[in-house]
């Protein structure tokens, strides 16, 4: 279980997070939203153990992340980072094998070899196999990405699994969205327990199992798909909008009052 426990972080004077508390069990897919500068993606960081928070704790599976060593919240947890940057031409199973690192010293095994295959045709990347990184569009380079953080949490114990995403799918087509956050969703079923930072709500309707909202660095709201109504919308995002039921699947769709 992630369990965030009142964390704050101030940066000169100013609140970037303050007094957030939430949970995810293994198994859910917990998204975070909020406007821009909300502090979605510090948040993602003091998760990540990158940041310490000033205040308050962050433990996975009911130990401090304080008390985690790198090595082993490595093998456990895995970072999609918005700004990813290469600038040397690596081959796309080579980005994919640094996923592994944390799982071998010297040189990669025949375990670690079959991983990367096994990821890149779980992500449905296959075809990009052979190709330079740095020619890709940016939606490839995205999925190549979400591959590496995959073979970092390939083998084990599934729930104890930690999958961070900030803006998955930002970069994507409607149609790779939709197969990232089903990624996501099939990884929460074996027991991964993944947290996405997003800004399209009705994603965040079709796939969330819990939502977190924050607003200037305050938790506006935290629960299951209820607490994304219109209320909290118009306090997150200063948005009036409606919740109206699609006909025919039932689901729930958010659309903006102009
Ligand atoms: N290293 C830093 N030093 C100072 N301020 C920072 C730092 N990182 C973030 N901030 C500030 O903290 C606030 C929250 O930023 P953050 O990136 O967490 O927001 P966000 O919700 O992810 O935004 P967006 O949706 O635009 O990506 C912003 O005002 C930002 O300028």
């Amino acid at each position: 279980m992630l369990k965030v426990n009142n964390i704050s972080v101030i940066h000169n004077k100013r609140h970037l997070l303050q007094d957030v508390s939430f949970h995810a069990n293994a198994g859910e897919l917990l998204v975070v939203l909020g406007s821009n500068g909300a502090g979605k993606s510090s948040l993602l960081k003091c998760i990540s153990k990158e940041w310490t928070p000033q205040q308050g704790d962050v433990s996975w599976n009911n130990i401090s992340l304080s008390k985690w060593t790198d090595k082993s919240l490595a093998k456990v947890r895995a970072v999609l980072t918005q700004n990813y940057q290469i600038s040397l031409p690596f081959g796309v199973e080579e980005i994919v094998m640094m996923g592994r690192y944390p799982h071998f010293k010297n040189s990669p095994s025949e375990l670690d070899r079959h991983t990367v295959q096994q990821c890149l045709r779980y992500t449905g990347i296959e075809h990009l196999q052979g190709r330079n990184y740095l020619t890709l569009s940016g939606g490839e380079q995205q999925r190549v990405q979400i591959a590496r953080i995959l073979a970092q949490l390939w083998d084990g114990d599934a729930n104890n699994k930690l999958m961070l995403l900030d803006e998955p799918v930002s970069a994507l087509d409607i149609q790779y969205q939709h197969s990232v956050m089903q990624l996501a969703k099939k990884l929460t079923l074996r027991g991964f327990t993944v947290v996405a930072v997003l800004h399209d709500l009705n994603l965040a309707l079709q796939y969330a199992d819990k939502v977190l909202m924050l607003k200037q660095g305050k938790q506006i709201a935290f629960g299951d798909l209820s607490v994304l109504n219109e209320h909290h919308i118009r306090e997150v995002y200063e948005v009036d909008t409606e919740i109206i039921q699609h006909p025919d699947s039932r689901r729930k769709l958010v659309v903006v009052k102009m």
